[in-house]
């Protein structure tokens, strides 16, 4: 199994500075020791506000992504806003290097899209070109909606022997193309890629051979699947909805 990333610590030395920032009111931050990322795929899960898409952000930035997502080759900015807990994170790298990567985030997906058009329009002066769009799936993420975009991002962009981090990917998915996500992730890990993925999606927490590590209040925790949460609320719900719906809206409502 290929790991670019094998592990992710917290850095002691850093402990004085982080207890000054924000970052210590994350208790999954603060009591974050290490993760050991030994599955091509690793699910980061959790409550809002539990820490994942900080957490991502801090291994995306600190592996030589820009902080509001792409490849490396990004380097736009919109807001500056992001953490800085790429300075207090250790990652422990693997063999060999990844030659494929990119960084994608359901909130500033739009900034990424307006980033390829500008790149694009630049490549237009030069004499001999190729167009960027063609691997995005020939045409402007504009001009196609936010799940095919983000799905003609995957099909043509990600190219395999990469390193992939994903941040609520479902964000923009029907659940069929979440299925259809799972086929491409699938084939991806099978061409030596490794991928980190914040989520909520219990379709996507599904894929196999992954490790689940849940953000909560006492810290991360590595979690079998039908232990989750997500999943067994899903389930409940899905079993018995109008028990549920019972519950939460009172039984007059329900009918
Ligand atoms: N710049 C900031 N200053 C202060 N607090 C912040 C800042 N950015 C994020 N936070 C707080 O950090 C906590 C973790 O946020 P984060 O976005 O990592 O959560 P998350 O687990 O990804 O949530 P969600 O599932 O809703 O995306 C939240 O309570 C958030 O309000």
């Amino acid at each position: 199994m290929t790991a670019y990333i094998r592990q992710v610590s917290l850095r002691a030395d850093k402990k004085e500075e982080i207890k000054r920032s924000y970052l210590w009111s994350i208790p999954a931050i603060r009591r974050l020791k290490t993760i050991e990322l030994s599955k091509p795929v690793t699910f980061l899960v959790g409550e809002n506000g539990s820490g994942k898409s900080t957490f991502l952000e801090g291994v995306a930035v600190a592996s030589g992504f820009n902080a509001e997502g792409g490849s490396k080759n990004f380097n736009f900015s919109s807001r500056d806003t992001h953490s800085k807990l790429h300075e207090y994170l250790r990652i422990a790298r693997g063999i060999p290097f990844a030659k494929d990567g990119f960084f994608l985030r359901a909130e500033s997906f739009y900034n990424v899209a307006s980033n390829v058009d500008k790149m694009e329009e630049a490549e237009e002066n030069r004499i001999c070109r190729s167009s960027l769009y063609a691997s995005y799936g020939g045409a402007s993420l504009h001009a196609q909606s936010h799940g095919e975009s983000f799905i003609a991002l995957i099909q043509n962009r990600f190219r395999g022997n990469g390193l992939y981090l994903l941040d609520e990917p479902e964000a923009a998915l029907s659940p069929a193309r979440q299925m259809a996500l799972l086929s491409l992730l699938h084939s991806l890990v099978r061409q030596n890629s490794q991928f980190i993925i914040a989520t909520h999606s219990p379709i996507l927490m599904a894929y196999p051979n992954a490790d689940i590590f849940v953000f909560d209040g006492s810290g991360v925790h590595k979690t079998p699947y039908e232990q989750t949460e997500h999943y067994f609320i899903t389930k409940r719900f899905l079993d018995q909805p109008q028990r549920m719906l019972g519950e939460l809206l009172g039984p007059d409502e329900t009918e």
